[in-house]
C-alpha cells in the first residue's frame, strides 16, 4: 500500500499506485471480514454494487481465496440494481454473475437478486420484504441502534458526481428515512429506473467499503472525504457515515490526487 491513514469521521483511507495492488488489498480485506463474520455469526452477508468494483474483486476466484474462504456461508445481496432483465447487459446481477458468482462455489439459494419481473416500486418493496425475513432469522444481522439490517459488508463504487449505490446528488431518495429499499425512475445515469438501499441501511452496516479508481473521481473523492467548507455541496458519498460500523476507502492514486492530507 502506498498511503494509509484515517480522517476523523471519514474512516480509513487506503491509497494504491496500481489497480492490481488495490485489487489485492481489497480482496484480502473482504476475505478477512468474511472470516471474522463467519466466526462471530456463522454467516457473511455482503451487498454488491455495479460498476468497476466487480472486476476489482475478481481475484476472489483465484488462489488462495477459492480454498481459504468459507463460500458456503456467504449470502449475496445488491446495494442497488437497475430495473432491467437479469439477462440485460445493464443488469448489476448479470455483471456479478458473469464475472464472479458463476466462478465461486456459492450456494445458489444464498444469492438474493432483485426480482426483474416487477415494476421498480414493486421490486423495491419485495426486496425489502425479503431482507426483513432474513433479519428475523439473523442471516442478516440487525442494528440495535437503528433497527435497520446490519450487513456484514456493503461494497460501493462512487460516480464522478459523487453518487453511491443509486443515490444521486440532490435526489429525494437521499431523504428516505423509513424504507430500507427505495426506487427511483429518473436516474441521471442511465438506465433511469433503479432500486437502491437507502442511507439508513448503508449507515447501519458493520462495514462499508467505497472504491474509487481513475482521475475522473478525484473531485468527488475530495468532497466526500476532505474537510471541505459548508459552501461545498454535500455529495451522497459524504453522507456515507456508518454509525458504529467501519468505513474504508480503497482509492487508486489518481482518484486520491485532490485529497489535501495525502497530496
Ligand atoms: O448501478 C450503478 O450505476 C452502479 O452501481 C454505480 O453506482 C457504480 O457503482 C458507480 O457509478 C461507480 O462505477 P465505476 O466504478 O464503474 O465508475
Amino acid at each position: 500500500m502506498d498511503v494509509a491513514g484515517s480522517i476523523k469521521d471519514r474512516g480509513e483511507v487506503r491509497i494504491h499506485e496500481s489497480l492490481d495492488e488495490l485489487s489485492t488489498d481489497l480482496v484480502d480485506y473482504i476475505a478477512e471480514l468474511s472470516e471474522i463474520s463467519v466466526k462471530d455469526r456463522g454467516v457473511f452477508a455482503i451487498a454488491l454494487s455495479g460498476g468497476s468494483v466487480i472486476s476489482l474483486i475478481r481475484k476472489l476466484c483465484e488462489a488462495p481465496y477459492m480454498k481459504t474462504v468459507d463460500w458456503s456461508k456467504w449470502y449475496i445481496f445488491w446495494a442497488d440494481e437497475r430495473v432491467v432483465a437479469k439477462t440485460h447487459v445493464d443488469s448489476n446481477y448479470k455483471l456479478a454473475k458473469d464475472h464472479l458468482l458463476s466462478k465461486l462455489p456459492i450456494v445458489p439459494s444464498h444469492v438474493y437478486s432483485i426480482n426483474d419481473s416487477l415494476t421498480a416500486e414493486e421490486a423495491a418493496n419485495e426486496y425489502e420484504f425479503v431482507i426483513r425475513q432474513l433479519v428475523k432469522t439473523r442471516v442478516v444481522n440487525v442494528s440495535a441502534i437503528t433497527d435497520c439490517p446490519k450487513f456484514d459488508l456493503i461494497l460501493l463504487g462512487i460516480g464522478p458526481d459523487g453518487h453511491v449505490a443509486s443515490l444521486f446528488p440532490n435526489h429525494s431518495a437521499l431523504e428516505e428515512k423509513n424504507e430500507w429499499v427505495t426506487f427511483i425512475t429518473n436516474s441521471p445515469k442511465p438506465p433511469p429506473e433503479r432500486i437502491t438501499f437507502t442511507l439508513p441501511v448503508i449507515n447501519s452496516a458493520a462495514n462499508v467499503v467505497v472504491v474509487a479508481t481513475g482521475g475522473g473521481k478525484a473531485e468527488a473523492v475530495r468532497l466526500a472525504i476532505d474537510d471541505v467548507g459548508p459552501e461545498c455541496p454535500v455529495l451522497p458519498a459524504r453522507m456515507v457515515q456508518p454509525g458504529v460500523g467501519k468505513l474504508v476507502w480503497f482509492l487508486e492514486s489518481p482518484a486520491a490526487s485532490k485529497l489535501k492530507r495525502f497530496c
